[in-house]
């Protein structure tokens, strides 16, 4: 659903942050990206996610070149792909319940048919008791949760998560790591960034290893 061949990006007048990076995201699949601090896993992710272009090399997403892809069309793209940031970017002034249900909202869909949507997945982060609090009073795994949540509620074909068990404690982590387990069981390709190397122990998954730019995988 997602390819790289032989894709490299810089920022600017910068030197390349990726180099020759070749790698398939096929349909159903889990796999962790790692790599040292400053390797370009959020990098990746921004590329995966469209919302960045490569500098050189071949790209596509869900078969097409995304070169090619002019900007009315990628919305549709985008809603095809959950993400969750390392900084959940959560909007303060609204409830946890109007933050997850957004991502429908701006699609123009009444309240009415997506409410039981919203609380069921509430519920399946186990954030149904928090519903109409708002994120500054969130605990830290309380908003990775609703950030989770916001990223799934438009049943994505692929989640990307950016460090997403970085702020939250070894148990909470865990539980984390099942549910999304369950949301691959359930047919959704997972690519999850992380550092935490007793995370990613816990999975037989492949790893995509960032080193310097440059891509190795690990099946
Ligand atoms: N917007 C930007 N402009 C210029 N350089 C950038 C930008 N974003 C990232 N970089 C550089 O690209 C390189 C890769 O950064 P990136 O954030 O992708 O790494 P990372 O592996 O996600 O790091 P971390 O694990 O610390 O989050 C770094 O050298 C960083 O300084």
């Amino acid at each position: 659903m997602i390819r790289f061949e032989n894709v490299g990006l810089r920022y600017g007048m910068g030197t390349e942050v990726l180099k020759d990076v070749s790698f398939h995201i096929p349909p159903r699949s889990f796999q962790f990206l790692t790599g040292p601090s400053g390797a370009g896993k959020t990098s990746l992710i921004r590329l995966m996610f469209l919302s960045l272009k490569p500098t050189r090399g071949f790209m596509s997403a869900f078969g097409k070149d995304v070169s090619r892809i002019n900007p009315a069309e990628l919305p549709a793209l985008r809603r095809r792909i959950g993400v969750v940031f390392q900084d959940f970017r959560l909007l303060d002034h609204l409830t946890t319940f109007d933050n997850v249900a957004l991502p429908l909202r701006v699609t123009g869909k009444e309240e009415a048919d997506y409410r039981t949507d919203v609380v069921e997945l509430l519920r399946w982060v186990g954030l149904g008791h928090r519903m109409h609090a708002y994120p500054p009073i969130l605990s830290g795994g309380e908003k990775q949760r609703a950030a989770i949540a916001r990223a799934l509620i438009t049943q994505p074909e692929l989640l990307l998560a950016d460090e997403p068990t970085g702020n939250v404690d070894p148990p909470l982590a865990r539980r984390l790591l099942r549910l999304f387990l369950e949301l691959n069981r359930l047919g959704t390709s997972v690519v999850i960034a992380t550092h935490d190397i007793g995370l990613m122990d816990q999975v037989d998954a492949r790893r995509l290893i960032l080193f310097d730019g440059r891509l190795e995988i690990s099946e």
